[in-house]
């Protein structure tokens, strides 16, 4: 069992697991063609209990295109959330095809992966006309941001309906020992429920961090993950680890 080392256990809603299918993507560009099939996937991962689906479409479209994200539109019956950096062509997809949630994450063309939050002081106003454009259109709207209190105190300025803490730094400090590394995130886990901010969490989460995490994070509402995820069901299979996922977020 996780231990709570820092938190009061209060407040513990559900954690709503959202699977982020990128690397399902990955696999099938590999070779072209429809093997695995990504549609199929998110159907057989709602099926299996995930209770959202996550896709980060990326300019060069090299895992997630913009196809995948109009074929899944009509299939997803949980929770579709759509990720990436809001340029023009973004915004409209997103407004095109009304998931439950954009989130909005700062990510250069060429990043490999996420690397950093948005800095809500600096972007508010940017942030707050593309937050009001998807507002506009019934969709939630969440903002990518590190760990600092500064960040989630700002972001309530931008209109955000959520944060999702990047959890990266978290995720190495834990796996070498320190688990220290969950000060922050509690930090901003109270600032953001004491401002009404709901909180999601994402990036390098595993089965070996995602209980303990859970556990010390107060009124955690959902948490993305895809990388660890399915390296993980390269063993195991998708359904037991979606399902080893779901008991740890209860
Ligand atoms: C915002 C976030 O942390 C994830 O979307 C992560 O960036 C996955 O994207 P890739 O699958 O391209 O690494
Ligand atoms: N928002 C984070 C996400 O969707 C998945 O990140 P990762 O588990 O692939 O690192």
């Amino acid at each position: 069992m996780a231990t709570l080392y820092f938190c009061k256990a209060k407040d513990k809603p559900m954690t709503k697991l959202s699977v982020n299918i990128n690397k399902i993507a990955t696999l099938r560009n590999a070779r072209g063609g429809n093997i695995p099939n990504v549609v199929k996937a998110a159907k057989d991962i709602e099926e299996f209990g995930a209770q959202g689906i996550t896709v980060h479409p990326r300019p060069d479209e090299r895992h997630i295109t913009y196809q995948d994200v109009r074929d899944l539109q009509p299939v997803v019956k949980t929770e579709f959330n759509i990720e990436g950096n809001p340029v023009t062509k973004f915004i409209d997809l997103v407004i095109q095809n009304q998931p439950t949630q954009v989130t909005l994450v700062p990510d250069a063309v060429d990043a490999i992966t996420s690397n950093a939050g948005w800095d809500t002081v600096k972007n508010k106003e940017f942030l707050t006309e593309v937050i009001s454009e998807f507002k506009s259109k019934g969709i939630r709207a969440s903002i990518f941001v590190d760990p600092n209190p500064e960040m989630i105190k700002n972001a309530i300025h931008t209109g955000a309906d959520r944060i999702e803490l990047y959890t990266e730094d978290f995720a190495s400090e834990y796996e070498k020992g320190n688990h220290d590394a969950i000060k922050p995130y509690i930090a901003c886990a109270e600032i953001a429920n004491d401002l009404g901010l709901g909180i999601n969490a994402g990036h390098d989460l595993s089965l070996q961090n995602i209980e303990f995490f859970k556990k010390n994070i107060p009124g955690l509402l959902e948490v993305s993950i895809g990388h660890a995820l399915m390296a993980e069901s390269l063993y195991e299979g998708l359904e037991t680890v979606i399902h080893k996922y779901l008991k740890l977020l209860q």
